[in-house]
């Protein structure tokens, strides 16, 4: 079986800044992968490639086994995307936003309903549907931002930074929703994030460093029982 997603040596510049190097990585199909590194390391840069926000001149980047550069329409279809910054209209309700991008993934108007009760009812928002966005609180507004990602049944999730701004709890919940939505409805999904409590040691875990992934594997494999802040701080000399 094909990969959800699988990026064979993909470089980015911008001007004189070498952005990504030669990146490689591989998310499987059910899987969750945390794609972790500071701030600056090519984490959104790595995002905007996958989603054709920007154009790969090098190496490879499929989605579902389907070519982006070669099959851009195919590809783009099976990814779902979560942003760093909002993605929706705070003044509209919930449902009309979902209503828009399910139109926008050509979901007719007579399947869009239903589909749009059934990803809320997935992300705890069932009853939120009439609600503008602007009177959810941070955590819930995160959640609409998964049901929008989910709309299409995407066969993989891209999540930049999904828990900036929210409090303790509110990021455990958006975690675990990830988590269960892949345990589930066999979506998988890339998660990248700063914060090493965030990452288990089944997961897959990749280290991405000053624009280069320096390991990909099972966490627990990486760290080697000394836990993850050493590991990290050992692979790349910087403390997180
Ligand atoms: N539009 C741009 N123009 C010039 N340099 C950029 C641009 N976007 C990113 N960079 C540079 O590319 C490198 C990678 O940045 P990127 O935003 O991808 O990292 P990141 O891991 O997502 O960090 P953050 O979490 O802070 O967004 C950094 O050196 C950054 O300064």
């Amino acid at each position: 079986m094909t990969a959800a997603l699988e990026i064979d040596r993909v470089s980015h510049n911008f001007g004189r800044v070498q952005a990504l190097k030669e990146v490689s990585l591989t998310v499987p199909r059910g899987g969750f992968t945390a794609l972790l590194g500071v701030n600056g390391a090519g984490k959104t840069t790595l995002f905007s490639l996958i989603t054709r926000l920007y154009d790969n001149s090098s190496g490879s980047i499929r989605v579902a086994g389907y070519d982006l550069r070669r099959q851009p329409a195919q590809a783009l279809a099976r990814l779902g995307v979560v942003f760093q910054s909002r993605a929706m209209d705070a003044d509209l309700t919930v449902r009309q936003n979902l209503a828009y991008h399910a139109s926008l993934h050509g979901i007719s108007r007579r399947d869009s309903a239903a589909r749009i009760e059934e990803v809320l009812a997935q992300v705890g928002l069932s009853g939120k549907s009439g609600d503008r966005v602007a009177a959810l609180s941070g955590g819930q507004q995160r959640r609409a931002e998964i049901a929008r990602a989910l709309i299409h049944s995407p066969d993989i999730l891209l999540l930049d930074e999904a828990t900036v701004g929210l409090d303790v709890k509110s990021r455990s919940e958006v975690l675990d929703l990830t988590r269960r939505l892949i345990a589930e409805k066999g979506v998988s999904a890339l998660w990248a994030t700063h914060i090493m409590d965030e990452i288990q040691p089944t997961d897959d875990l990749v280290i991405l460093h000053q624009g280069q992934v320096l390991r990909q594997g099972r966490a627990s494999e990486i760290t080697e029982g000394q836990g993850l802040t050493q590991a990290f701080l050992d692979l790349t000399g910087v403390a997180i």
